[in-house]
């Protein structure tokens, strides 16, 4: 029974009592449905329902759409909002997954804990079937998840209807009486989507009956062998020293566990996923340069980086190098990354130098530096003790380079400078530059 198929799946959710529950309305007779269900569960489970419509502007249906969601919220006393979103016609991406993505942006602004989605099992399987044929890897093809939790302060996603039949849904909503609008670009078969809804899997259904719901338990396995490589990853980054990787350790992973290392940190860091071509090149590259060598590979959005004993992943962009006043924390962003400081003794940076200096600043290097690091012995020009670290020219702008009362005390890779130095047995200070963090 549907009722009972939706409380199921906002257990499964945990959510409870007291959650602000949002129904994301199209007006169409999935989440119409949604609606009701909701509706009737909200005093056994305890939530606060609200409902929303995203008014595209694109069809000329639109305003019908707004009405059919606006007046069933008003008969069943549902609070409900008309957020209205501006779609660039001439978006990169489509007009479609143009809406989407603008359609999704606004619903994830809606102050609440969870968004439920109409989306049911005939959609799951059209979604699997649809990205099987683009050649989505296992990820792709795990569909929809029945229920994703909040994340970062964007509210969770809930489709409590994952497991009900679309024909089972129109049912329903015809035996309550339910009025709907059908959007008339869902018939249109120019769509690839609706090309698979309409021509294939019907098609499909008459060798194979049980076509829809097969394919949704498949996308469940693929989920929980996607669930299981992002563990792999994670215990991978774990073992290979964090989340700047030591390069030694990374290649004596395999190929594909280096792949999929990569792939889930560059999803972790919110960059999309680099072409399965690049990444193999990216990884012969990286198997075939000595051990020290440093390594820029460019992979679409980010860049594959080596140097010395560490492996990370930058953005393309750049990331902002921003001047930093050092307070004596444990730690200060640099770009992608960070410096950490640690107190020792008898080494890095005298602790007394320090504490009467003026200003500690973290920075970029200035033009004309120059360093000593070998008391007695004149200072050297940044670029010669760069060739002689080893630090390729691409990197030399990233260096993060601690500025004693305007005076270079430390740069990142290359070192203290003499006299700055720490004396045996006195407090100093070690400061380490780590490429790579990752803010989820
Ligand atoms: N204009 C809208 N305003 C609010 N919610 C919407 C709107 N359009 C769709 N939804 C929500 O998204 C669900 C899925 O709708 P639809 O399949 O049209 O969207 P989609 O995001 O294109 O889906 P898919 O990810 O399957 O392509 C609906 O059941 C509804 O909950």
């Amino acid at each position: 029974m549907l009722p009972e198929a939706v409380s199921r799946a906002l257990t499964a959710a945990g959510v409870g009592p007291g959650a602000r529950l949002c129904c994301a309305l199209s007006g169409g007779v999935d989440s119409l449905l949604l609606l009701e269900v909701l509706h009737e569960l909200a005093p056994q489970h305890g939530y606060a329902l609200q409902a929303a419509h995203v008014h595209h502007g694109l069809s000329p249906h639109a305003d019908a759409w707004a009405q059919a969601c606006a007046s069933r919220c008003a008969q069943l006393r549902v609070s409900f909002s008309l957020i209205r979103v501006e779609v660039p016609r001439d978006d990169r991406a489509g007009l479609e997954a143009a809406a989407r993505r603008e359609r999704l942006a606004a619903l994830d602004a809606i102050p609440c804990d969870w968004l439920a989605f109409g989306h049911h099992q005939d959609d799951q399987a059209e979604t699997l079937l649809f990205r099987l044929l683009r050649g989505s890897g296992v990820r792709g093809a795990a569909a929809m998840a029945s229920f994703e939790p909040p994340l970062g302060g964007r509210p969770g996603r809930l489709r409590p209807l994952l497991d009900c039949r679309r024909a089972g849904i129109e049912a329903w909503a015809r035996a309550r009486g339910l009025e709907w609008v059908e959007d008339e670009s869902n018939a249109d078969v120019r769509f690839s989507r609706n090309y698979l809804r309409h021509r294939v899997l019907p098609l499909v259904g008459e060798r194979f009956p049980a076509a829809v719901p097969t394919l949704a338990r498949a996308a469940r396995h693929f989920r929980e062998a996607s669930e299981l490589l992002d563990e792999l990853a994670a215990l991978d980054q774990a073992a290979c020293g964090g989340e700047s990787l030591q390069r030694r350790a990374v290649l004596a992973l395999s190929d594909a566990r280096i792949a999929n290392l990569l792939r889930w940190q560059a999803r972790r860091h919110g960059w999309r996923a680099p072409a399965q071509a690049r990444l193999d090149e990216a990884l012969r590259q990286l198997r075939v340069v000595a051990l020290a060598h440093p390594l820029r590979v460019v992979l679409g959005d980010m860049a594959l980086c080596a140097y010395r004993d560490l492996l990370w992943l930058e953005s393309v962009g750049g990331d902002y190098y921003e001047p930093r006043d050092w307070c004596g924390g444990a730690t200060l962003p640099w770009g992608a990354g960070q410096v950490g400081f640690t107190s020792v003794r008898g080494q890095g940076i005298a602790r007394s130098l320090l504490d009467e200096a003026h200003s500690l600043r973290l920075a970029g290097r200035r033009p004309g530096m120059r360093l000593r690091l070998e008391a007695g012995r004149p200072r050297r020009e940044f670029k010669n003790l760069c060739q002689e670290a080893g630090i390729p020219a691409w990197l030399r702008d990233r260096l993060p380079v601690l500025w004693v009362d305007e005076a270079p005390a430390w740069v990142g890779g290359i070192g203290v400078a003499a006299e700055f130095a720490c004396a045996p047995g006195h407090d100093g200070l070690m400061p380490e530059w780590r490429p790579a963090r990752i803010v989820v």
